[in-house]
């Protein structure tokens, strides 16, 4: 079994224009996965709660305010000689207020469903994304390399809920 000691709680939100099959991604511009598109999301605040985190970053990072929140998936990711996972908690809005703008962190824009730019995001994005899309939800294991592209081992399945957290003990990798 990979060796991981601890995870450490992360946001992730895709707005969806269902109408138009189009998705809201941002380029991000710096820190982790700098240069690639991704949905807008961090880390927790001390006192927040996942869901609250999720809105705050929103925020944060496209200026948009949710106006509804559906939780959609739940991914470990763990990387090589790295004992600490990131447990990421994924949500999906599809109301909001507000215009995407640019901020320091994130350069949001529109993409088609039939144009998501995968060959510039994550490389598990292209195989939990298209679950996402097809309305499921899904709990994913990603073990990625140290060169943090290449995935070594990956177990994901779509599930009728999503657990509140990713129990360790229960992992499949
Ligand atoms: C490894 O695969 C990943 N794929 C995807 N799609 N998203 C990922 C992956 N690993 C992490 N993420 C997401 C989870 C978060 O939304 C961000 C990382 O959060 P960040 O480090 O930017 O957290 P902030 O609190 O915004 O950071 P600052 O303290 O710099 O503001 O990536």
């Amino acid at each position: 079994m990979i060796p991981i000691q601890n995870k450490k709680p992360f946001t992730l939100v895709l707005t969806l224009d269902e109408p138009h099959r189009k998705i809201l991604l941002g380029m991000k511009k710096r820190g982790f996965g700098m240069n690639k598109y991704n949905g807008f999301g961090g880390k927790l605040e001390p006192t927040e709660t996942v869901e609250e985190a999720a809105h705050r970053e929103l925020w944060e990072e496209s200026t948009i305010s949710a106006r509804n929140m559906k939780k959609v998936g739940l991914n470990l990711f763990s990387f090589e000689n790295n004992p600490v996972a990131m447990e990421v908690h994924v949500y999906v809005v599809t109301e909001y207020d507000g215009t995407p703008t640019e901020t320091e962190e994130m350069r949001p824009e529109w993409f088609s469903y039939d144009d998501i730019p995968y060959d510039d995001m994550w490389t598990d994005d292209r195989q939990w994304i298209p679950i996402m899309l097809k309305n499921k939800k899904f709990i994913g294991e990603f073990y990625f390399a140290e060169d943090q592209k290449r995935i070594i081992s990956q177990v994901l399945e779509e599930v009728d809920v999503v657990p509140a957290e990713f129990d360790l003990s229960q992992r499949k990798l």
